[in-house]
């Protein structure tokens, strides 16, 4: 084994439920030290991809590795794979070092090496003082940061998780990607992420999988996936994107809606009439919504300056334009 060699390589994975697929086809490489979010729509497979990986499913055929011995039969306590998600699974029984100190007491750690590594990790997640608080006396944020350090404080090599954010409110999110982030690379751990919001993908992995149907659809940095989506369903699952007939049959073009521009009058060949439905505050712009040629769907991002400019009312017809450079033609469907 090199340092370039992936960490863990799913080759031909395949998953069934009784006669149902749940994963089809599986081949990923994760890289050692890397970010990896598997994303995908509700269904798609995903939580069955990382559950085969920590171990709490063996996989109906193909081959999952680990540091390249084969981990199909090896159980979930055997591994090194600690799972951390939503629904936390903190013990209320044990107060908050408790909790952190659990996995290595399971592993026989002595008890002062003990209390030094759960001081040590409760520091580095925010949480001192809070040691002999009990689990129904922290908040959300608080509480996750108490399962991340129970999974990191055994040191583990890969840390999985599992929609961990979603029962949070949205600041603490965004303050807890700043946290998830910043661990991973500080310690260089693999951390293999699932989750169905975009931006939390997006915000914090190097590698974005979008799986589809117990399928891998894209593989490829966030920024790649967001401009070149390789088929309809990224385009689509990834959102603010213009879908359009491209110039050959069967073709289509993206044109992502930070791309395209408004204007009140008629630039000429190649704008596309389309009728002002409604706008959107998206934090970074505004997004406007627009029905175009045979009802098709567009939208345009634009910044409050231009939107008063705009001044838009409903049924307003607009023209809308992209550079030549702007328009990503897909490769399949
Ligand atoms: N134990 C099981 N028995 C039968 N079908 C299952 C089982 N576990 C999962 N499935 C099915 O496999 C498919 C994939 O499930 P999975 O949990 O991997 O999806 P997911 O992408 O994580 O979805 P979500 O975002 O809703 O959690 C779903 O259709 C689900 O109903």
């Amino acid at each position: 084994m090199t340092d370039t060699d992936p960490l863990v390589r799913f080759s031909g994975v395949r998953k069934t439920y009784g006669t149902f697929e749940a994963v089809k086809h599986l081949d990923l490489d994760i890289g050692r030290g890397e970010f990896v979010a598997i994303m995908g729509p509700s269904g798609c497979g995903k939580t069955t991809t990382l559950r085969m990986l920590a171990g709490l499913e063996e996989p109906t055929a193909g081959e999952i590795t680990i540091d390249g011995k084969r981990m199909n039969e090896v159980s979930a306590h055997d591994r090194d794979t600690p799972l951390v998600w939503q629904s936390l699974a903190l013990f209320p029984f044990l107060n908050v070092k408790e909790n952190v100190e659990f996995g290595l007491k399971m592993r026989g750690v002595p008890k002062p090496d003990r209390h030094g590594r759960a001081m040590l990790w409760l520091e580095r997640l925010g949480l001192k003082g809070f040691e002999t608080r009990r689990i129904d006396q922290l908040s959300g944020g608080q509480r996750q940061r108490v399962a991340l350090a129970r999974s990191l404080v055994t040191e583990p090599r890969m840390l999985l998780l599992d929609e961990p954010l979603s029962a949070l409110d949205a600041h603490l999110v965004i303050r807890m990607q700043g946290v998830l982030t910043r661990l991973q690379k500080e310690l260089g751990i693999t951390f293999v992420y699932v989750t169905h919001s975009q931006s939390e993908a997006f915000a914090m992995a190097d590698r974005v999988v979008i799986m589809g149907h117990g399928e891998i659809a894209q593989i490829g940095k966030p920024q790649e996936i967001f401009r070149a989506p390789k088929n309809r369903f990224v385009a689509e699952f990834v959102g603010r994107n213009n879908i359009l007939p491209g110039k050959t049959p069967g073709q289509e073009i993206v044109v992502a809606a930070d791309r395209m521009q408004v204007s009140a009058s008629d630039p000429g060949e190649g704008a596309l009439p389309a009728e002002f439905l409604s706008e959107e505050f998206a934090g970074t712009g505004i997004i406007c919504y627009f029905e175009g040629p045979e009802g098709v769907e567009l939208k345009a991002q634009v910044t409050e300056d231009q939107l008063e400019n705009l001044a838009p009312e409903p049924g307003q017809r607009f023209w809308l334009t992209w550079a030549p450079g702007a328009a990503h033609v897909m490769a399949g469907t």
